[in-house]
């Protein structure tokens, strides 16, 4: 078998609806954007890959892609040294959210390179009849479990946010207790999920306990998390944290920065769980030392792909630190991304988070990727498994042309809601 060489490098920014969810930085635009990468070869063979939609994303994307025709799709090595090269001069270095934390040069091209590893993986398993997890080692497990991602939310975005004829879904709003134990309910009774998370950082801290003690009545069973994303100050999660200690499987990112997180972790028995403060290799001394943390939660997009994903599990094996899986609104190639790393790594022992039952929208084809009891099965046809549906690539393209929306900003979307509304970090 000779291996297939790229000949062409296609990046298609798509717009998605995205519901009003609210989380520590504001809201959810009406719109999330995502980019779809096609790497055609010489074989005859297309790898998919799928990555942040945002204008700094795409910029770095397409700096990148004339430098890796003729690549080996075999050669990730290589892969990683075009993309390095190609970001010497220019580099968009602007993070996609403060909720995923500290941007950087190296985060930069790790976003890039995963976002092309993914598409090389597809394409190697294309051309060997070979599933993505099998390239990488084997599934030890052929269903990935997920987490419910549940979000206070209004039902509706505000007037002048969207186009006229913006179709509403039909959750409603969700804004007490009572509101996200429906949502959860009905959450779990559609996919099945056994964790349940809550966005926090929204409410005071005291409110979103009252939401995860309600879920704890209305769900004995039920692994539960918080996630403020670092909304509350050191003192507060020190006062706060010793509450939920036997309601949580984990606490995560109560507070910014590892420094902080260390206070935190020796204040309380609960595991803190992080996508904040390791979010990159760099970050890890800092956490090993100060003893910050004790889960982190994986995310390819950004880690650098899924070999570094891998490598970032090994660590977290070294260090005695369990392992989750992050989410942003994502579409199917990444699902199925996301599904085939969780499926070949073993030590990826919690439900991941997804967003997916937000998302009304997709680009591959439906039938791919099967819900039962809130996991996924690992798709069975060779690479990642999901095909490009090109009559919703090429709608959700014009929606992206149409929208406006060129950046993430729930700041700005939460603004046309509370023109008085203000950042704070942490706001409690
Ligand atoms: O676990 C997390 O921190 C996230 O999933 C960050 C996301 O950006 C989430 O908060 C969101 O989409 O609002
Ligand atoms: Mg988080």
């Amino acid at each position: 078998m000779s291996s297939p060489k790229v000949t062409d490098v296609v990046v298609t920014p798509v717009a998605v609806m995205d519901p009003p969810l609210l989380n520590a930085s504001g809201v959810h635009q009406p719109y999330q954007l995502r980019a779809v990468i096609e790497l055609h070869t010489d074989a005859g063979i297309t790898g998919l890959g799928e990555a942040y939609g945002d204008d700094p994303t795409l910029a770095n994307l397409r700096a990148a892609a004339p430098f890796l025709l003729g690549l080996d799709v075999f050669d990730l090595n290589a892969l990683t040294r075009r993309v390095e090269g190609a970001l010497v001069d220019g580099i968009r270095t602007e993070g996609l959210t403060e909720l995923i934390g500290v941007s950087s040069r190296e985060k930069s091209v790790a976003q890039t390179v995963a976002a092309f590893e993914v598409a090389c993986y597809d394409a190697q398993g294309k051309a060997t009849g070979l599933r993505v997890c099998d390239l990488l080692g084997g599934a030890v497990r052929e269903a990935v479990p997920y987490s419910a991602y549940l979000f206070y939310r209004w039902a509706a975005h505000p007037e002048g946010a969207v186009p006229t004829g913006y179709p509403v879904d039909d959750w409603g709003g969700a804004l007490e207790p009572g509101g996200i134990v429906a949502q959860a309910r009905r959450m779990v009774a559609a996919y099945g999920f056994r964790s349940l998370k809550l966005k926090g950082g929204v409410f005071p801290p005291e409110a979103e306990a009252e939401a995860i003690a309600a879920l704890r009545e209305a769900f004995p069973d039920h692994p539960l998390r918080l996630d403020p994303n670092a909304n509350w100050s050191v003192a507060t999660a020190v006062r706060v944290a010793p509450r939920l200690e036997g309601l949580l499987e984990y606490l995560e990112d109560p507070t910014p920065g590892n420094p902080g997180m260390a206070q935190v972790a020796r204040a309380t028995s609960l595991p803190l769980a992080t996508n904040m403060s390791v979010t990159s290799f760099a970050e890890i001394p800092e956490a090993a030392a100060l003893g910050s943390v004790s889960v982190v939660l994986s995310d390819h997009h950004y880690w650098g792909g899924l070999r570094a994903s891998q490598r970032l599990a090994g660590i977290c094996e070294t260090f005695g630190w369990g392992m989750s899986m992050h989410s942003n609104t994502h579409l199917g190639i990444s699902l199925a991304a996301m599904t085939h790393l969780a499926a070949a790594t073993p030590s990826l022992g919690y439900a991941c988070d997804t967003h997916s039952p937000w998302q009304r929208e997709d680009v591959v084809q439906p039938g791919a990727l099967v819900w039962s009891q809130g996991s996924l099965a690992v798709p069975a046809a060779p690479g990642l498994g999901v095909e490009l549906d090109r009559g919703a690539l090429a709608r959700l393209h014009r929606q992206y042309l149409d929208c406006g929306v060129r950046r993430r900003d729930d700041h700005a979307a939460m603004l046309l809601a509370d023109p008085s509304w203000t950042r704070q970090a942490p706001r409690f």
